[in-house]
C-alpha cells in the first residue's frame, strides 16, 4: 500500500522558547497566513536567482537548543523537472555539490546539506549575509588598498586550497563572490569546477565569463593550464577591487563586449593600464597575474609570497591540511554524540515525513545515483556534456531550451555594468560640479591628510612623507614603504577571542571572547562605527565622502538581510514541491533518511546522499498572524539572543582558525607609494601569437563557440562577418563614441534595426550631444582620457559608427521597464560562458546559441536602470 505523505502542521515558532516569549495575540492579526518550509527549514525571501533557479533564505525550524537562534541558510532550489538526465545542468549541479562536499575553507561557501523531494533539489548553503561582493565594491566605488589586500588574500587562500584539492573553479568572477557577516569573502558557484590531475594539468574546455577568462582560453586551441586561468580571473577581480572597474572594459568599438573576438583582440593588444590611485606594489602583482602569457604568469605559491600580501602571510601560510583539521575540529566540537537513531541532534529536525520514494514509488534519489560525474576520471571535455561531447543526444525539450540563452556576453556581467555605471556617473557628476573632487583628487587629499583618529584603526595612504604612527613598524621596500601597524590592546573594536586548543587532539576546548568584540580575520581593522562617523563628521565638507555612494541595496532587498527578514516575501504560493503546513495539525517528526556526510565520498565515487523530504515545500497555516512578522520577531529575538550568546558565538570561522593557529592578530599594513601615471605592459611573444590568431582574415575560422546557447557568440560571428564584408571606416566622431562609452553600461541591447533608427536619431541630435560631450570632455580625468585615447588609436579597423548605439536611444532603453517576459529571464545573466574547445566545429555551437542573440539582457537592464534612477534622483536632490 502506498503511503501518502501527510501534510503537517507547523507551529510557527521553532521552539517553545519562542512561543513562550511571543504571544500569538501580539501579532495583531487573526488572518490565516501560509508560509513555506522545505524539509527542516522555513523558506523566506529570495536572495537571488541563478541559472538553476532561485536561492531562498531559510531558517532552521528547530534550533538545536532553546537558546540557539534559528540557523540561517541559503537554499538553492533546483526544480528537478528542469534538469534533464545527462544534461549539462545535471552535470553542473552534481559537480557543484560534489566539489563543495570536499571543500572546507573559511573563504569557500559551506555546504550544509542537500535535500530533495519530488519537485526540488535543495542545496543548503551557508548564508552569506554580507551580500554580493560586486555590490559591496559598487557601494564603496572602489576598495581601500588595505581592504582589497585582505579580501584578495582571502580569495587567494580559497583558490590555493581548492587547487591543492585538485580542483579548479574556472568561473571566478565578482558575481561569484559573496561576503559573510564580517565581510569575509566567500567563493561560491562551483558549477564549472573541474578536476585536474598533476600528470595532466591541461584542460581543453574553455569556460568562464569573457571579462574574467584568461586569453589562452579564448585565443588558442591548445589545452590550457586551468590553475593559471583561475589566477588570471583573480587578477581581474583584484583590479576591479582596486580600480572600481574592470580592466579592458573600455573598448568603445565593442562597448557591450558582445563580440568576444573583438574583446579578446582588445585584451591582447591593449596594454594593462592603471588609474593613478593604484599603488606600485599592487600594480606589480596585477601585472604578474594579468600576464597574457600563462607560462610567464605568476603561480599561486608566488602570489602567496608577494610582498603586497605580506601583512597576511601568516594567514596565507595555513596549509590545506590545516584548514581541514580546523574544520574537523569545529565539526567535532559542534556535534554532540549522535543519537541511537543515527540522526544528528544539531541538525535542524524535520517536521516532514521522510520517504525514499515519491507518490509514484520512484526512488527519489535515482536521479542522483544516475549521475556519472566523477565516476571515472573523465577528461574535462567529456565531463562537460554541453561543451564538446554530449553522451547522448539531448531530448527535444532540452534542445529547444536547455538553459537560458545569452548569458555570457561581457555586458551580461551585472558587476561590470554596475561598476562602469558608477564610474561614468561620477564623471558626469564631476563635469557638472567641477569643484567637486574626483576619485583621484580625493585619494590625493586622503593621502595628504593627517590621521584623524586612532592611527592603528584608520588605514591611510601616504603619498610622500608619512608620519610614523605609534605602534608601527616601518619597513622599506624597493619602491615603497610599508607601515605595519599592530593592534593596540583594547583599542581595536575587533579583537579575536583566544581559544584553548587541545594540543593532542586539535580540538577547541573553550572559546573566550573579550567583551562584545566581533571576530574578524587577520586583524582586519575595520573602523568602529563611532570612529567612522567621527571621521566623517570631522572631515571638511569638501573632503567628506560623497553622500552619493550608490547603495544598490536600497533598491533591492536581495542582499540586505534585514530587508529580507522584514519583508519576508514569501515564495510563490502554491509552488508544487513546497510543503504546506498548518498549525492546527501536530508536526510529524521523522528522522532524515539520508544526510550529506562530508568527507564520506570521494570525487571518484559518484554518490550524493541527500535527505529526502516528502510533502514538498510546505505552506504553513498560521493562526497567529503573518509569518513574515513572526519570522521577523524570531529574528529580532534571535538578535537579542545573539547578544547574550555572543561569547559562544565568537568562535567564528576566523577566530577559531586564527586563535588556533596564531593566537594573535596582525594588523594590516598600509602601502606608501608614489602615484604613477599609466603604466603599460610590454607586448609579449604570446600576445603577438594571439594577435596573429585574431587577424581579420582568419576571423571566419572561429575556434570558439559559446556552449549551451547562453552566450551571444552568434552576435560575435555576425559582427565578424560584417567586418569582412564591409570596408573598414574609421570612426571620426569622437563625440558619439565618448557619449556611447559613458552610457554603454547602462544601455540594453538593441536589435540592428533599432540601431539604424537610432543612428538617425543620433544624427538629428548632434548639436545637443556635442554640448554634453564637451562637458564630459572637460571632466574626464587624465587617466580616463588616456584610456580613451589609447582605445581610439587602436581602432584602426573600426566600424564603430555602425556598432555604436546612439546614446539617447540607449538611455531610453535602459530606463525602459523590463517586460515580464524579460524579468523571467533574469537568471540568464548569472551564467558563465562556456566557450567550446577548438575541437568543436563552429556550426553546431553557433546553431546552438543562435537563438539567444536577440534576447534581451534584463538583469543588467534593471541594474542599469537602478543606477541611472539613483543618479537621477541624486541630481534632483542636489
Ligand atoms: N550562500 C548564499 N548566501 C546568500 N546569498 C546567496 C548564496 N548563494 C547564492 N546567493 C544569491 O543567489 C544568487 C544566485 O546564486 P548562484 O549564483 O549561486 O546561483 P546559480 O544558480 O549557481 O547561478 P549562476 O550559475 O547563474 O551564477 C547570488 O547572486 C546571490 O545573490
Amino acid at each position: 500500500m502506498t503511503t501518502v505523505p501527510q501534510r503537517h502542521t507547523y507551529y510557527g515558532a521553532p521552539s517553545s522558547a519562542y512561543t513562550q516569549s511571543r504571544h500569538l495575540s501580539s501579532f495583531g492579526s487573526t488572518t490565516k497566513r501560509k508560509h513555506v518550509t522545505f524539509g527542516p527549514y522555513i523558506v523566506g525571501s529570495t536572495l537571488g536567482e541563478g541559472e538553476f533557479g532561485k536561492v531562498k533564505m531559510g531558517w532552521s525550524k528547530n534550533p538545536a537548543s532553546s537558546l540557539d537562534v534559528p540557523k540561517q541558510v541559503a537554499i538553492k532550489l533546483v526544480r528537478r523537472d528542469t534538469i534533464p538526465k545527462n544534461s549539462e545542468k545535471e552535470v553542473k549541479i552534481y559537480r557543484e555539490i560534489n566539489a563543495l562536499k570536499h571543500l572546507t575553507h573559511p573563504n569557500i561557501v559551506k555546504l550544509e546539506e542537500v535535500l530533495q523531494n519530488s519537485k526540488y533539489i535543495g542545496i543548503v548553503l551557508e548564508y552569506a549575509s554580507g551580500g554580493e561582493f560586486y555590490k559591496y565594491i559598487q557601494r564603496k566605488r572602489r576598495l581601500k588598498e588595505s581592504v582589497a589586500c585582505r579580501l584578495f588574500a582571502q580569495l587567494i587562500s580559497g583558490v590555493c586550497y581548492m587547487h591543492s584539492k585538485g580542483l579548479v573553479h574556472r568561473d571566478l568572477k565578482l558575481e561569484n563572490l559573496l561576503l559573510d557577516k564580517q565581510e569575509n569573502l566567500l567563493i561560491t558557484d562551483f558549477g564549472f569546477v573541474n578536476e585536474f590531475s598533476p600528470e595532466d594539468e591541461l584542460m581543453k574546455t574553455s569556460c568562464g565569463s569573457p571579462c574574467y577568462a584568461a586569453p589562452e582560453l579564448v585565443v588558442t586551441t591548445r589545452p590550457y593550464e586551468a590553475r593559471k586561468a583561475d589566477i588570471w580571473s583573480c587578477g581581474v577581480i583584484l583590479y576591479a577591487m582596486l580600480a572600481g572597474y574592470l580592466p579592458w572594459d573600455d573598448d568603445f568599438e565593442n562597448p557591450d563586449g558582445d563580440d568576444i573576438g573583438k574583446l579578446y583582440r582588445y585584451i591582447t593588444r591593449t596594454p594593462l593600464k592603471f588609474p593613478d590611485y593604484i599603488a606600485p606594489v599592487p600594480r606589480d602583482l596585477l601585472r604578474e597575474t594579468l600576464q597574457p602569457d600563462p607560462k610567464r604568469r605568476i603561480n599561486t605559491s608566488q602570489i602567496l609570497q608577494h610582498r603586497w600580501l605580506r601583512p597576511h602571510h601568516a594567514f596565507l601560510s595555513v596549509l590545506p591540511a590545516e584548514w581541514d583539521q580546523v574544520s574537523k575540529s569545529q565539526d567535532i566540537l559542534r556535534r554532540p554524540p549522535s543519537k541511537k537513531d543515527g540522526t544528528d541532534p544539531t541538525r535542524p529536525r524535520s517536521n516532514c515525513s521522510v520517504s525514499s520514494s515519491n507518490s509514484k514509488g520512484e526512488k527519489r534519489n535515482s536521479l542522483i545515483m544516475d549521475s556519472t560525474l566523477y565516476s571515472q576520471p573523465v577528461p574535462p571535455q567529456q565531463s562537460q556534456s554541453h561543451a564538446v561531447a554530449t553522451p547522448s543526444s539531448p531530448p527535444p525539450r532540452m534542445r529547444q531550451s536547455p538553459v537560458k540563452k545569452n548569458r555570457h556576453s561581457r555586458s551580461n556581467s551585472a558587476a561590470s555594468v554596475a561598476l562602469q555605471a558608477v564610474v561614468d556617473a561620477e564623471k558626469e557628476y564631476n563635469a557638472l560640479h567641477p569643484s567637486f573632487p574626483t576619485s583621484a583628487s580625493l585619494s590625493a587629499l586622503q593621502a595628504e591628510s593627517p590621521p584623524l583618529s586612532s592611527q592603528n584603526t584608520s588605514p591611510r595612504l601616504y603619498s610622500h612623507a608619512p608620519k610614523k604612527p605609534s605602534h608601527a613598524t616601518v619597513s622599506s621596500l624597493k619602491d615603497s614603504i610599508i607601515i605595519e601597524t599592530s593592534p593596540q590592546k583594547g583599542s581595536a573594536a575587533y579583537v579575536l577571542s583566544p581559544l584553548q586548543i587541545d594540543s593532542n587532539t586539535g580540538l577547541i576546548l573553550s572559546a573566550k571572547s573579550e567583551g562584545s568584540a566581533v571576530s574578524l580575520p587577520h586583524g582586519a581593522h575595520k573602523l568602529p562605527h563611532s570612529a567612522a562617523s567621527h571621521i566623517a563628521h570631522n572631515l571638511p565638507a569638501h573632503r567628506r565622502p560623497r553622500p552619493t555612494s550608490y547603495h544598490p541595496t536600497s533598491y533591492t532587498a536581495l542582499s540586505d538581510t534585514s530587508h529580507q527578514i522584514q519583508g519576508s516575501t514569501l515564495p510563490e504560493s502554491h509552488d508544487h514541491g513546497l510543503e504546506e503546513t498548518s498549525e492546527n495539525q501536530p508536526p510529524m517528526e521523522k528522522g532524515p533518511q539520508q544526510m550529506v556526510q562530508k568527507d564520506s565520498h570521494t570525487l571518484s565515487q559518484p554518490f550524493l546522499d541527500m535527505q529526502i523530504v516528502s510533502g514538498d515545500l510546505i505552506k504553513t497555516g498560521d493562526d497567529g498572524g503573518t509569518v513574515a512578522k513572526k519570522i521577523h520577531d524570531q529574528v529580532e529575538d534571535a538578535d537579542h539572543r545573539l547578544d547574550l550568546l555572543r561569547q559562544r558565538r565568537q568562535s567564528q570561522r576566523y577566530s577559531v582558525v586564527y586563535d588556533k593557529l596564531f593566537g594573535t592578530v596582525t594588523e594590516q599594513s598600509e602601502l606608501v607609494v608614489d602615484d604613477k601615471a599609466v603604466i603599460t605592459e610590454p607586448t609579449t611573444p604570446i600576445v603577438q601569437e594571439l594577435k596573429a590568431t585574431q587577424e581579420p582574415a582568419k576571423k571566419s575560422k572561429k575556434r570558439f563557440s559559446i556552449m549551451s546557447a547562453y552566450s551571444s557568440y552568434n552576435a560575435s560571428k555576425s559582427s565578424i562577418e560584417a567586418d569582412q564584408g564591409k570596408d573598414k571606416t574609421k570612426d571620426k566622431d569622437r563625440i558619439g563614441v565618448e557619449d556611447d562609452k559613458r552610457s554603454r553600461k547602462s544601455s540594453s541591447r538593441h536589435s540592428s534595426a533599432a540601431k539604424d533608427t537610432n543612428e538617425q536619431t543620433q544624427r538629428n541630435k548632434g548639436p545637443a550631444v556635442d554640448k554634453q560631450i564637451s562637458r564630459d570632455k572637460q571632466s574626464t580625468d587624465s587617466t580616463e582620457t588616456q584610456r580613451v585615447m589609447s582605445s581610439k588609436t587602436d581602432q584602426t579597423d573600426s566600424q564603430s559608427q555602425r556598432a555604436i548605439t546612439p546614446p539617447a536611444a540607449k538611455r531610453k532603453s535602459s530606463l525602459r521597464k523590463p517586460s515580464k517576459n524579460s524579468q523571467n529571464k533574469t537568471r540568464v545573466n548569472r551564467a558563465s560562458v562556456m566557450i567550446a574547445s577548438a575541437t568543436k566545429t563552429d556550426g553546431d555551437a553557433l546553431n546552438k546559441s543562435g537563438s539567444g542573440v536577440s534576447e534581451a539582457r534584463p538583469r543588467e537592464q534593471s541594474t542599469a536602470k537602478k543606477v541611472i534612477d539613483f543618479f537621477k534622483r541624486r541630481s534632483m536632490r542636489l
